[in-house]
C-alpha cells in the first residue's frame, strides 16, 4: 500500500491557548496541495510541527511512512522547508550557498556540483551564480532559497507563503518550478493567502479553521460543499470560513 506523503493524526498544539485541536490530515503522494485558513489559524504552527521545528503536544506525524517522533533524521532527509522569509548567507553567491546546503546534507561534491548546476540554470540563476545574494532582489533571494530547499531531491517539499511579494514573472517562475516538482514525483505542500494561486496550482486544497481541518478537497469539491456551482475559490473560502 502507498504510504500518503503526510499523516498527521490527532495533532494538538496549545501555546497560550489552543492553536490546533485534534488535527487529522492526510495527503497523497505526487500533489500538490494548497494549505489555506485566515491569518492566525495555525497553518505555519502545523508545518513547523510536520518539519520538526517544533514538538505536538498530543498526536502523530508521518511523512511516507515515516514517524517524525521516532525517526527523525530519515523524516528530515526527505522533507525541504521553505519558510515565508527564508534565511540566506547573503555574503555567499548562490553557487556557494547551494555548496554550503550540499555539504549540511553530506552530499559528496561531485553529486552536489551537477545538482547545483541543473537547479542554477533551471531557476534562471546561472548567469549570477557567482554574485553574493546580497544585492538580489526578494524574488532572486526566494529562488536562491528555493534551490538550497531541492538540492538533497526531498520528495515532500513544504513551502510558507512562497509567492508573497514576488512580481508576476518571478511568481510565474517559482509556480513553474513547484508544478515541475510534482510532475517529477514529489509532494509539494504550499500556505497561501493568494486564493487565486491555489485555484489555478494546487490539486487539492486543505483550509484550516478553529483549529482543525474545515474543508478539503478539488476545488469543485470545496464549491458543492459550500453550495454554490460556479463561484470563486474566494467566495467558496469566505463561506466556508465564516461562522454560520
Ligand atoms: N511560538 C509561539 N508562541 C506563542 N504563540 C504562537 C507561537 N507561534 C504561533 N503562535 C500563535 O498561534 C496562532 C497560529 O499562528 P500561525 O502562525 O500558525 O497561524 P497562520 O495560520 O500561519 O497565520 P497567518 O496566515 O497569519 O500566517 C496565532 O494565534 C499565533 O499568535
Amino acid at each position: 500500500m502507498n504510504e500518503p506523503a503526510l499523516a498527521l493524526r490527532g495533532v494538538s498544539k496549545s501555546f497560550d491557548k489552543p492553536v490546533i485541536t485534534n488535527l487529522d490530515l492526510t495527503i497523497e503522494p505526487g500533489q500538490l496541495y494548497a494549505l489555506l485558513g485566515p491569518n492566525g489559524a495555525g497553518k505555519t504552527t502545523t508545518l513547523r510541527m510536520v518539519v520538526g521545528l517544533s514538538e505536538p503536544d498530543r498526536g502523530r506525524i508521518g511523512i511516507y511512512g515515516i514517524d517524525t517522533r521516532r525517526d527523525p533524521l530519515a523524516a528530515k532527509a526527505i522533507t525541504a522547508w521553505l519558510p515565508d522569509e527564508p534565511m540566506l548567507y547573503d555574503k555567499l553567491s548562490p553557487s556557494e550557498y547551494l555548496g554550503f546546503v550540499a555539504g549540511l546534507w553530506k552530499i559528496p561534491p561531485e553529486e552536489a556540483a551537477p545538482e547545483a548546476e541543473r537547479l542554477l540554470r533551471w531557476l534562471e540563476l546561472w548567469d549570477v551564480r557567482d554574485t553574493r545574494c546580497e544585492g538580489f532582489s526578494r524574488g532572486m533571494k526566494q529562488k536562491v532559497a528555493l534551490a538550497g530547499a531541492l538540492i538533497h531531491k526531498p520528495r515532500l517539499l513544504i513551502l510558507d507563503e512562497p509567492l508573497t511579494g514576488l512580481d508576476a514573472t518571478m511568481a510565474r517562475s517559482v509556480k513553474d518550478a513547484l508544478r515541475a516538482q510534482v510532475d517529477a514525483g514529489a509532494t509539494v505542500i504550499v500556505t497561501t493567502h493568494i486564493l487565486e494561486v491555489a485555484e489555478r496550482l494546487a490539486d487539492r486544497i486543505g483550509i484550516i479553521a478553529g483549529g482543525t481541518l474545515h474543508a478539503e478537497g478539488t476545488l469543485d469539491e470545496l464549491r458543492a460543499m459550500a453550495g454554490e456551482e460556479n463561484a470563486t475559490l474566494e467566495d467558496t473560502f469566505i463561506r466556508l470560513t465564516s461562522p454560520a
